[in-house]
């Protein structure tokens, strides 16, 4: 019995390998290697480098190996470019993620986990942790193709023998705390990974998008997760729906939030480094404040978070980006 892992070479995919594999578990990948690495997966991983979309290719996945479960993480994720490229998205996020399930359904592939996102939820209606029956406005492309993908597979689920966990996830950051992945992503966006970029001389400088959000001091609130706790929630995710429980929808967070300001502070302090910071207008589509209620993964998944800490997730962040840095000197 093997998983099949969409997206394997990348951020998130790579440190869901090394999970399944530290578990015990077979697993094979599938990446186009678009803005994932070979060299980022476990050498104890099958790779087939292809398209999610390539039916032939997963028609021979899935003779070859005895595929159980799929986790698909397979996608564009850059919210600003969906912006800009609305249709893009739509193709690599949803259509192709039909063609996934499609061929899943007809190959009899019984479980499914998904990597959805906290942007379903839009600007969430006041300053407090959204629960994931909160109402569902994206405000971007990005955000409403996986709100798409999240329906195709209630509906799925509904007509076929086949059940899935969608995990909405929220701000994922840090990396594998005994070395083996993180972050490599070239031109990363995300504030965490950006500013250890700035802390090791990457970058010249790091822009804050807005401070004058009706916030304590002015700058975005999130709720940042460590990536290995994320992958431990996909763990449990797999085991539940292995043990016969029904579909289920989950956000994934710690339920407390940082500001822009709070993140550049501990990058600060724990490289040592004072780099410089600029302030500049705000960034489209940002929202003043999401943080996750996580409860319903709390008591359907029995998530226990080993890592709700940001200097954690920062030192392990700052770790790989050094890590990075050295392995592109040599
Ligand atoms: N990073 C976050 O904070 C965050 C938050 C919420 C949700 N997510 C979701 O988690 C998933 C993984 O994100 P990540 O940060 O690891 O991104 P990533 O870009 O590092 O990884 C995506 C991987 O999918 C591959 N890929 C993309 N399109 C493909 C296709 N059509 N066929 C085959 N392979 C393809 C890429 O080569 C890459 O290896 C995404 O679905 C993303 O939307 C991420
Ligand atoms: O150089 C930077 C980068 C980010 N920010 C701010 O930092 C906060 C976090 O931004 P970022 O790290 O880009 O994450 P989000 O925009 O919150 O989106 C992330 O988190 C979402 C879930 O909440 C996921 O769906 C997305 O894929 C993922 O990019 C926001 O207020 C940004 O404006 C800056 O000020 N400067």
């Amino acid at each position: 019995m093997a998983v099949l892992v969409t997206g394997g070479a990348g951020y998130i995919g790579s440190h869901m390998v090394w999970s399944l594999l530290d578990s015990g578990e077979d697993v094979v990948v599938l990446d186009r290697l678009s803005t994932g690495f070979r060299w980022a997966l476990a050498p104890e991983a099958i790779l087939y480098e292809g398209d999610i979309a390539d039916r032939a290719l997963l028609t021979n996945i899935f003779k070859t190996h005895a595929i159980n479960a799929i986790i698909h993480f397979a996608g564009s994720v850059v919210v600003p470019d969906s912006v800009r490229d609305p249709l893009t998205y739509y193709e690599n996020n949803t259509v192709k993620s039909q063609a996934l399930i499609a061929a899943a359904v007809e190959a009899g592939v019984p479980h499914f986990v998904f990597s959805s996102t906290a942007a379903v939820y839009g600007t969430p209606q006041d300053a407090a942790p959204v629960l994931e029956d909160a109402p569902l406005n994206p405000e971007s492309p990005y955000g409403s193709s996986k709100l798409m993908t999240e329906i195709m597979l209630r509906d799925t689920a509904t007509a076929h023998d086949f059940t899935y966990t969608a995990l909405r996830y929220f701000n994922v950051a840090g990396a594998d705390p005994r070395g083996r992945t993180g972050q490599s992503t070239a031109g990363a966006t995300h504030l965490i990974k950006v500013a250890c970029e700035t802390a090791l001389g990457r970058r010249t400088k790091l822009q804050i998008f807005g401070n004058d959000y009706a916030t304590p001091d002015g700058t975005c609130i999130r709720d940042y997760i460590h990536v290995s706790d994320l992958t431990d929630a996909h763990l449990k995710a797999l085991q539940r729906l292995r043990a016969g429980e029904k579909s289920l929808v989950a956000n994934c967070g710690y339920g407390c939030g940082f500001s822009v300001l709070d993140v550049v502070d501990c990058v600060r302090r724990l490289s040592g480094r004072d780099f410089a910071v600029e302030t500049v207008g705000r960034r489209l589509g940002d929202a003043a404040f999401v943080v996750a209620d996580a409860s319903v993964a709390a008591k359907e998944l029995g998530w226990k978070p080993a890592h709700d800490d940001l200097d954690f997730i920062i030192r392990t962040a700052l770790d790989w980006e050094d890590h990075l840095g050295k392995r592109n000197e040599r």
